[in-house]
C-alpha cells in the first residue's frame, strides 16, 4: 500500500500485512500492557485493505478480514527504519575517551550521594553521564556495604550472582578467581563467561593500609574506534571470531561464547567491547589455519589498550564510589600490599538500559 502523509508529503511503500499488525485500537492491543491481544496466527495471512481513507492525520482502513483500524500518520511514519536510526543521533550520544578527555571532563563525571538523595536532576545527570562517559563516581559515601548498596539503589536495582548481590571482597579467596588476590589484574571487563555480562559495575574501595592497589579505566569504546581506523582487519576479526570465556568453581561452571566486539546489527554502531584475556576458556572455535589471524588482530586491540593515553589511572578511596558501564569501559588493578577491602555490587544491561530509556536520555 503506498502511503503519502498529508502534512509532509513524504510518501512510503507499507507491507499491508504490517501495517494490520499495528492496529492500536484496544480490541488488538492491550491498552493498558502495551501487549498484543492476538496471536500474530490469527491474523490471515492473505489479509488486504478493502479501503482505505484519510482524515485529517489519520488513516482508515477496512480490511478483508473485517476488522476496521484508524491509524496516526505520524505513528506510521515514525515507527519505520529510517526513523529508527535518525533517532539514534537525537539521545545522548556516547562520548568517546582518551586520558586527557576523560580527565578534563571529570567534573561531569562527580556527583556526592546527599545530592543524590535529594534531587531526581542530580539522578537523572547521573545516568546521563553514565551513559555519555560510562563511567561516574558518587563521593561522600560512608565507606561501608550498606551505604554503598543505598547509594546504588537510589539509581538502579541491583543483580544477583553467585558472588552475591552487593559484594565485599579482599585477597580472602572466598571465590576462585585473581580478584581475591594480591595481584595485578589487567584491563578487562567483567562476566565473559555469562550470558548476559553485567551492564555496570560499581567498586567502592572502603579500607586499604599498604601500598599499591590502583586501579586503571579505559574507554572500550575509544579503543575500538581506533582499532577500526588503524587496523580494520583486526577490528572485522574482532567482531566475528566466537571467542569463548569460562568461570570454573565448586558448584559453579559457566561459560559463554561470543565475539570480543559486538556492532548493532542495524546501525553497527558500538555495542559492547568482551574483554578478559584471563578468563579465556580453551580456545576451540577456529581452525588452526586462523588461528594466526586471530591472535595477531587480539594482540592489537590489547596493544592499543595497555597505551598510557588511554589509561585512566586513579586511586579508589574510601567515601568514593567509581560505578562503571562493564559493557564499555574496561578497568584493571594494580597488585598490593597489606589489607584491602572493596564493596560492589552489578547492574543488568537492561536495567541500566531501562532507567536511561524512562528518564528520556536514549532511545
Ligand atoms: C567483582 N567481583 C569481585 C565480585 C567478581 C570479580 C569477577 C572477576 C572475573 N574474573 C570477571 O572478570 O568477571
Ligand atoms: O580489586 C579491584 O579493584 C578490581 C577487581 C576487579 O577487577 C574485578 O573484580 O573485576
Amino acid at each position: 500500500m503506498n502511503l503519502k502523509h498529508p502534512k509532509t508529503g513524504k510518501s512510503l511503500q507499507i507491507n499491508e500485512f504490517w501495517l494490520r499488525d499495528h492496529c492500536r485500537c484496544g480490541d488488538c492491543l492491550n491498552l493498558d500492557t502495551n501487549q498484543r491481544r492476538y496471536d500474530l496466527l490469527d491474523l490471515p495471512d492473505d489479509i488486504t485493505s478493502l479501503s482505505t481513507k484519510y482524515e485529517g492525520n489519520q488513516l482508515l482502513v477496512q480490511w478483508s478480514d473485517g476488522h476496521r483500524s484508524s491509524y496516526d500518520l505520524d505513528f506510521i511514519f515514525d515507527s519505520q527504519l529510517d526513523q529508527l536510526i535518525g533517532r539514534r543521533s537525537k539521545y545522548t550520544s556516547p562520548t568517546a575517551w582518551s586520558r586527557s578527555i576523560i580527565t578534563q571532563n571529570e567534573r561531569n563525571l562527580r556527583f556526592s550521594l546527599p545530592q543524590l538523595v535529594s534531587s531526581d536532576a542530580v539522578v537523572k545527570s547521573l545516568v546521563e553521564s553514565l551513559v555519555r562517559y560510562g563511567i561516574i563516581f558518587i563521593d561522600e559515601v560512608p565507606p561501608n556495604p550498606t551505604m554503598t548498596e543505598l547509594a546504588l539503589r537510589r539509581v538502579f536495582p541491583l543483580m544477583k550472582t553467585f558472588f552475591g548481590e552487593m559484594w565485599t571482597f579482599s585477597d580472602k579467596p572466598d571465590h576462585a578467581d585473581t580478584a581475591y588476590t594480591k595481584l595485578y589484574l589487567g584491563s578487562h571487563t567483567d562476566n565473559t563467561y555469562f550470558c548476559d555480562a553485567a551492564g555496570l559495575q560499581a567498586l567502592h574501595c572502603i579500607e586499604h593500609s599498604g601500598s599499591g592497589g590502583e586501579n586503571f579505566f579505559v574507554d572500550g569504546l575509544y579503543v575500538v574506534e581506533e582499532l577500526k581506523r588503524r587496523f580494520p582487519d583486526a577490528f572485522e576479526t574482532l567482531c566475528r571470531v566466537q571467542v569463548p570465556g569460562e568461570y570454573i568453581e565448586k558448584g559453579e561452571h559457566h561459560r559463554y561464547t561470543a565475539p570480543v566486539i559486538q556492532l548493532d546489527p542495524l546501525t553497527q554502531e558500538f555495542v559492547q567491547l568482551r574483554l578478559n584475556v584471563y578468563d579465556r576458556a580453551v580456545f576451540d572455535t577456529l581452525p588452526q589455519s586462523e588461528m594466526a589471524g586471530f591472535y595477531k588482530s587480539l594482540r592489537q586491540l590489547l596493544q592499543l589498550v595497555r597505551q598510557e593515553q588511554v589509561q585512566w589511572n586513579l586511586k579508589l578511596v574510601p567515601g568514593s564510589i567509581v560505578l562503571f558501564d562493564n559493557w564499555r569501559v574496561l578497568h584493571g588493578r594494580q597488585a598490593y600490599t597489606g589489607s584491602r577491602t572493596m564493596s560492589g555490587s552489578y547492574v543488568q544491561r537492561t536495567d541500566f538500559l531501562s532507567k536511561a530509556r524512562v528518564l528520556g536520555i536514549i532511545e
